[in-house]
């Protein structure tokens, strides 16, 4: 069900409605390729919709999380040489929506109702920090090295890091500082920015931590869970008159669910949460 190319995804046999994506190029760091891209949209989209998926771990193989664009293999570095337009206008027309369809392949992870927790390593360059502002819970390797280095190979960050990440870390002089020089920082400066919420000694203990983490949240109750990222996302993007309407709104149905006294009451008598249906 989840054949892919430059990805692996694995169900975690000891836990329970945990999946591990894994960026899977090792020899290229995990640069992303067309046909990478392809795939992370596809696999989140199937994520999205898994009964058997509560939450995920996103994390790359081998040596590096990922260093970003694929510059040898792309339609956009080639200027859509494929796209079998002459015209100027037509050939801007078909790049705007190869754009517009790359982003929403890292729109896919914002938008699934389960939550992703990305673990990094090695580096994290240019489309990797794209990819994981779009994740909700980030945690690195202490040598990770990340760069928002588009502006090294000359274009505009375009498929989310300038849109999401004044929304996840706030700092504005200090995005500024990193999106227009493209230095690379380091995890300790990362975590400082807020970019990230943990920082761990090897990538062993960064996937061990998302992997307990993961865990717990799938514990809980899918509709609490699955409501609560949505509910965040909702509030990033509204106003907070908006998003106190749209909670309301929410919960008018959402808490007649079975999930409420089943999850208050395994609370309230300090014991393990039940199984809870799937959705
Ligand atoms: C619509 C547009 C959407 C998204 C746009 C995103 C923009 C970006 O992502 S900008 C950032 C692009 N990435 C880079 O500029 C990084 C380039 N790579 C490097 O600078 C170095 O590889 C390194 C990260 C410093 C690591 O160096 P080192 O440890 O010496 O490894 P290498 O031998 O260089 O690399 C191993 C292997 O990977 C290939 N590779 C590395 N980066 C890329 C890449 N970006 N694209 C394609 N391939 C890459 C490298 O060529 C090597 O492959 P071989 O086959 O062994 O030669």
């Amino acid at each position: 069900m989840y054949n892919f190319t430059c990805l692996k995804v694995e169900k975690l046999p000891n836990c329970e409605f945990v999946f591990h994506v894994q960026l899977n190029r090792p020899t290229k760091l995990n640069a992303m390729n067309m046909v990478f891209w392809d795939e992370i949209g596809k696999c989140f989209e199937q994520l999205s919709k898994d009964p058997d998926c509560r939450t995920i771990v996103l994390s790359g193989a081998g040596k590096a999380f990922s260093v970003g664009l694929d510059l040898k293999e792309n339609d956009v570095v080639n200027g859509l040489n494929d796209a079998g337009a002459d015209d100027f206008a037509r050939k801007a027309f078909l790049l705007g929506r190869k754009i517009r369809q790359m982003q929403q392949c890292f729109t896919n992870i914002n938008e699934c109702p389960k939550p992703v927790i990305v673990v990094m390593h090695g580096y994290c360059l240019g489309g990797g920090v794209d990819l994981i502002t779009a994740c909700d819970i980030r945690i690195a390797t202490k040598e990770t090295q990340f760069s928002i280095k588009e502006v090294d190979v000359g274009i505009v960050a375009d498929v989310g890091t300038l849109n999401r990440i004044n929304k996840v870390c706030g700092n504005d002089s200090w995005i500024r500082e990193v999106a227009l020089t493209g230095r690379n920082f380091g995890a300790e400066e990362a975590y400082h920015n807020h970019l990230i919420s943990r920082v761990c000694s090897t990538k062993e203990e960064a996937l061990n931590e998302a992997l307990k983490m993961a865990e717990s949240i799938a514990l809980k109750s899918p509709i609490a869970v699955q409501g609560t990222k949505i509910n965040l996302n909702y509030s990033r993007d509204h106003s907070i008159q908006d998003s106190l309407n749209f909670v309301a709104t929410w919960n008018q149905s959402q808490l007649f669910s079975e999930d409420v006294p089943k999850s208050a009451m395994a609370t309230l008598m300090k014991s393990p949460f039940p199984e809870f249906s799937k959705l």
